[in-house]
């Protein structure tokens, strides 16, 4: 089979077109062996009422409902094999629209993506935490005083903790509760993306541990999310809140309109290489092998450069 390699604010997937098949968990944890930058499988297949069907899978095999940078990588798949600018991707919950949008920096190409549907409601992550229906800005007492949290399903689930500049430079708070929230525990059945935000001068940074992957540059649905809680908490105004991250840095836009939250996500959309997977005799015999790398990377990698003072102490 051919798979592209490509990422979103290198957040990092191998794509596959082709019908739906059983053993996509089980490939995915082999490609993962086979490849240890990937942070998951996203493929595209035939829908009935969309341009496309994607799914996508965690390095671990588990399959969530949504990716958000995994969706603009698709988004751009796709507008480019129909010759379109924009279409509607069928994905586990929601149709999303996706449209093509001006490149950030020259050779960037960029996609926005729907994010939808949002919801407050601790049974739709599923989260359990004593008898409350929603947890949004308070302490986690036995996690720390200090940190506000929110949990929010977009419908992916994620914990959204604002924290000053010390506890996002050191990672191992959040690696121990990320851990502990992603093993056998009370309160998330499912697990959760947990992501820790901090204002900057030029908006927030977000850095997210991912449920079933661990620590990724980027997590697409993670940053919108933290998005939207910066703006609930008063420390964005509503609109365009730039969202920087290790892997780059992603334009979201919170809107509130007639009640209804409106969340889009706007960033880069690169292939890095093309393969061949072969399966040989099963999957523990199978091999990638490189086919072509593309140069797109270097146009990425400018862009990075170019905004990296705004992340350079929080890295
Ligand atoms: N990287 C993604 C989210 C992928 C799924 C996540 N790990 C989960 O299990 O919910 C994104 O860009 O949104």
């Amino acid at each position: 089979m051919e798979l592209m390699k490509v990422h979103g604010s290198m957040n990092t997937f191998f794509l596959y077109e082709g019908e739906d098949r059983e053993d996509f968990a089980e490939l995915t944890r082999r490609l993962s062996q086979l490849d240890g930058q990937i942070d998951g499988l996203l493929t595209v297949s035939p829908s009935k009422r969309c341009a496309a069907k994607m799914r996508v899978f965690n390095t671990d095999g588990s399959e969530a409902s949504m990716c958000g940078n995994g969706l603009r990588c698709v988004a751009r798949f796709v507008c480019e094999r129909d010759g379109v600018d924009h279409a509607v991707i069928e994905t586990m919950k929601a149709d999303l629209t996706v449209q093509k949008e001006s490149e950030i920096d020259a050779g960037v190409k960029m996609y926005g993506v729907e994010i939808s549907p949002v919801s407050f409601q601790l049974k739709d992550l599923p989260m359990v935490y004593e008898h409350h229906a929603e947890w949004q800005q308070k302490p986690l007492p036995f996690v720390d005083a200090s940190i506000p949290f929110t949990a929010v399903a977009v419908p992916n689930p994620h914990l959204i903790g604002i924290v000053g500049r010390d506890l996002q430079r050191n990672a191992g708070h959040q690696e121990k509760w990320a851990a502990y929230f992603n093993s056998d525990n009370p309160y998330f059945s499912d697990g959760v993306n947990l992501s820790y935000v901090t204002p900057i001068k030029e908006g927030i940074f977000v850095r997210t541990y991912e449920r079933g992957v661990g620590f990724t540059d980027a997590c697409g649905t993670a940053m919108t999310a933290s998005a939207l809680v910066s703006c609930l908490a008063g420390l964005m105004p509503f609109g365009n809140v730039s969202v920087y991250n290790p892997g780059g840095m992603v334009n979201c836009t919170v809107k509130i309109i007639d009640g209804n939250y409106e969340l889009k996500l706007s960033g880069n959309a690169t292939y890095l290489a093309a393969y061949r997977f072969d399966l040989n005799e099963g999957l523990e015999n199978s091999e990638l092998k490189l086919l072509e790398k593309y140069t797109e990377q270097l146009s990425y990698d400018k862009f990075i450069e170019k905004i990296s003072d705004a992340t350079a102490e929080l890295i």
